[in-house]
């Protein structure tokens, strides 16, 4: 049915991307799950890949943080769907703002890949400390990072260690942590999966002890909203849990509504008893203050979950966290 309507779209799909190895391999993975669910979709066909560089690429040797944040990864590719250059897009769901602009809809999120952070330590490192929170890194090692978030963890549990920025795409990190003299960075596991390197990973953290970012492992396909044959497609192949999680931890973030400057962290799952169980995070990005809260209540209520938890987290963070 869906693939029929989606027929009439003009074709090719087209179908845009950032330009990072790892979009591409979560652009294609997309065309996979809708081939698996309409084999007439399936293939070369109906889609026309397009890779857009945006800001957040481009810009490597500064902090997010200080051009402007996340907006930056999604912000040529929102323009490319409304100037209708393209028609869908595929995005890391951790890089998408929570408000998007009018007239586009996250239409679609796929089956969460793992959330959790991952260290990985530079070759021929030292030993970690045993028994220490994020025992795999040794005393006093030099880890490169860009986010607030993971810099405010790593400092709260190990006051010992040194933070320096390192950007890039996970292959360029990876290259420079080598040759830079870093001791480790962190990773979100699974971009490290995805593009084929876990076993980079020296240790993979506990996501409810080492909070990742809302959205952190899920793939999200904005469309443009008056777009009814493909949203029809798109629902078609959405994975719920996967929503169900991505709308807890967004409405959490939303409600925190920090500045990217701050630590914010959010992870939920789904229990065995269908319950949501949402974990939250706030920080100061040098470690010298952390709270983290949980939470659960009934699927159906995940976006309530998500803005409650972020409002009684905003309410008992110091002034100066989200000032
Ligand atoms: N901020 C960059 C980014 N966006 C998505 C991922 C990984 C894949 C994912 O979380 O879906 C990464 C790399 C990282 O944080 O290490």
């Amino acid at each position: 049915m869906s693939g029929i309507a989606v027929r009439a779209h003009p074709a090719p799909l087209r179908i845009g991307t950032r330009a990072s190895p790892l979009a591409l391999w979560q652009a294609r993975h997309f065309l996979g799950v809708v081939g698996g669910f309409c084999p007439m979709l399936r293939g070369d066909t109906f889609f026309e890949e397009c890779a857009l560089s945006t800001a957040g690429d481009r810009i490597l040797d500064r902090r997010l943080a200080e051009i402007g944040g996340k907006g930056l990864f999604a912000k040529e590719i929102h323009e490319a769907l409304l100037d209708r250059r393209i028609d869908f897009a595929v995005h890391s769901l951790k890089d998408l703002e929570t408000e998007l602009p009018a007239g586009i809809v996250l239409a679609c999120t796929l089956r969460r890949e793992d959330p959790r952070d991952a260290i990985v330590l530079a070759p021929g490192g030292r030993a970690g400390l045993p028994g220490a929170p994020f025992a795999a890194l040794p005393a006093g090692a030099v880890v490169g990072t860009s986010s607030v978030r993971r810099q405010s963890q790593l400092l709260h549990a190990r006051p010992d260690l040194r933070v320096e920025t390192i950007r890039g795409n996970v292959q360029t990190r990876l290259r420079r942590l080598a040759e830079e003299g870093f001791d480790a960075t962190m990773l979100a596991f699974a971009g490290l999966k995805r593009l084929g390197m876990d076993e980079v990973a020296s240790a993979v953290l506990d996501p409810e002890e080492i909070v990742p970012a809302a959205g952190q492992g899920i793939v999200g396909v904005t469309v443009r909203a008056d777009d009814t044959a493909l949203l029809d497609l798109l629902a078609a192949v959405e994975d719920p849990a996967a929503r169900a999680v991505a709308t807890a931890e967004r409405a959490l973030l939303a409600a925190l509504d920090g500045s990217c400057r701050t630590p914010i962290g959010g992870h939920a799952r789904i229990l065995m008893d269908g319950a949501l169980y949402l974990t939250g995070l706030i920080a100061r990005p040098d470690g010298s203050f952390l709270l983290r809260r949980r939470v659960s209540g009934p699927v159906a209520d995940a976006e309530r979950i998500g803005r409650e938890l972020g409002a009684a987290l905003r309410r008992d963070a110091p002034a100066d966290i989200l000032a």
